[in-house]
């Protein structure tokens, strides 16, 4: 045979040499003949079938074709056998994630978990199963620690960076530096990656707790090599006797049918997740741009409120007579306006305190208000002073209004021993006339009054005789 680097597979081939190890492993064991019959899997060898006899007996041609048949059909069976139990497990995959496609999102991650962990626990044959993301746990079953799980999630975060899940029977032999804190007694884990967003990482992890196996081998299965000159060479068992070695600190090893299975249960959990998010947020924006509105409505409201008597401020009001002063060079639209003053509210003041004279203004206003008509806007100009704006009424309509509060003011009860009362100045819009010139003869209507005693009603219609 040529030498080269790579030894020769010989596993198909029938006629070979007996390699001297076996032939010393016969010698140990007492026996003179042995057949074994390899048995392959798509993956590779997957077991051997071996039998001995003490005596050396020479096997026909087709007494080792039909030990090799008869073990093919046993080993297609076996593996039919696998595979039915692989697309039951598959189906029942499956029905768990029809399920969960069924899930409406405004249900957390948290919630499918925890109305699902009892079947996945059942499906992975594990004993715990938690969900970490957002700096939050989960768990069902027997878990490690909350605390644990969001450190056991961030080591593992540093460590796999694949989308696929991650998985040891033995998380002590793993690196994991904080294993020996892990108390519940779970040693194997499954760990699927979460894609929740661009930035938002989280793990659905399943526990498996120690499964202490116990093998009866036929004889010591290692191969322990010994010394023989300056040599090592293997010694094969020496006996048939029973060997047992118990494994400990192990649990279950994952199947790659579970792997597969926690890849598409975790991918299909956060689609959810994310829908979930997605869905909260929009609740938050919605409730958040609501409350924002509602704010500044409140705002708006304040600025154009008189924050004493509840009626317009003066920004409302002289807002709206400058809106009337538009629509009336426009459309030709007449109003007039009344501008009245308290009585020596000074007085009022000084008698009866500040206090009062609050109250003086607010009864003041609650007694006007019911004169107003739909459309007519009442204003507090300032201090004691107020506007009221009458859309759709000439000179001698305004008059006749402003003498109806007049009279209003002097009837209604103020609890005071002296009267109150108001003086108003009443005018018109002309054509032409800014808001200054309105404001101007207002004004002077007003300041007439008052000069010819108060209580009284006077117009400015200078305009009209210009
Ligand atoms: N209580 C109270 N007083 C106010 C308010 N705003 C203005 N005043 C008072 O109203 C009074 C107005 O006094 P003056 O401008 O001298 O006028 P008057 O005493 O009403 O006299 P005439 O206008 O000439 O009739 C002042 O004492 C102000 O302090 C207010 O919101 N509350």
């Amino acid at each position: 045979m040529p030498s080269q680097e790579t030894p020769v597979d010989l596993s198909s081939g029938a006629l070979r040499a007996v390699s001297p190890v076996h032939r010393q492993y016969m010698r140990n064991m007492g026996i003179a003949s042995s057949l074994s019959v390899a048995i392959h899997s798509s993956t590779g060898l997957w077991g051997l079938l071996s039998s001995h006899k003490q005596n050396a007996d020479v096997l026909t041609q087709s007494g080792r074709d039909s030990v090799v048949t008869l073990v093919r059909v046993a080993t297609q069976r076996l593996f039919l056998l696998k595979a039915e139990a692989a697309g039951r497990y598959r189906e029942q995959i499956h029905q768990q994630r029809t399920v969960l496609a069924r899930e409406v999102q405004e249900r957390g991650p948290e919630q499918i978990l925890a109305e699902h962990a009892a079947e996945w626990l059942q499906l992975f044959r594990a004993r715990g199963v938690a969900l970490v993301y957002r700096d939050q746990t989960s768990r069902h079953g027997c878990t490690p620690m909350d605390s644990q799980l969001l450190d056991l999630s961030t080591w593992l975060a540093e460590q796999w960076r694949e989308l696929n899940p991650w998985a040891t029977a033995c998380l002590a032999q793993t690196g994991y530096p904080k294993s020996g804190d892990i108390s519940c007694g779970c040693c194997g884990l499954l760990a699927m990656p979460l894609v929740i967003d661009v930035t938002t990482r989280g793990w659905l992890l399943f526990f498996r707790r120690e499964q202490v196996e116990i093998i009866d081998w036929a004889g010591q299965p290692r191969k322990i090599p010994e010394r023989v000159g300056d040599q090592l060479r293997l010694t094969p068992r020496q006996s048939f006797a029973v060997w047992r070695e118990e494994l400990r600190g192990q649990s279950l090893a994952w199947q790659p049918a579970e792997l597969a299975a926690a890849r598409d249960l975790g991918d299909d959990l956060a689609v959810l997740a994310s829908a979930h998010e997605v869905t909260r947020l929009n609740e938050r924006l919605e409730s958040e741009g609501e409350a924002l509105a509602r704010a500044n409505d409140h705002l708006h409201e304040l600025a154009i409120t008189d924050s004493l008597t509840g009626i317009m401020n003066r920004y409302r009001i002289e807002h709206l007579v400058q809106v009337a002063l538009a629509n009336a060079e426009r459309y030709g639209q007449a109003f007039s306006l009344v501008l009245f003053d308290i009585d020596h509210f000074k007085q009022v003041n000084d008698s009866y305190g500040h206090d009062e004279g609050d109250r003086i203004l607010k009864t003041l206003v609650n007694s006007l208000v019911p004169c107003l008509r739909e459309g007519d806007q009442l204003g507090r100009w300032g201090g004691e002073e107020f506007m009221v704006l009458i859309p759709g009424t000439h000179l001698g309509g305004a008059t006749e209004f402003a003498e109806r509060l007049r009279a209003r003011v002097v009837a209604t009860d103020y609890g005071l021993r002296d009267p109150v009362t108001v003086s108003l100045g009443v005018t018109e819009w002309f054509p032409g006339d800014s808001l200054k010139d309105l404001l101007v003869r207002a004004d002077s209507a007003m300041y007439r009054a008052k000069k010819a005693g108060r209580n009284q009603v006077f117009t400015d219609n200078s305009k009209e005789h210009d």
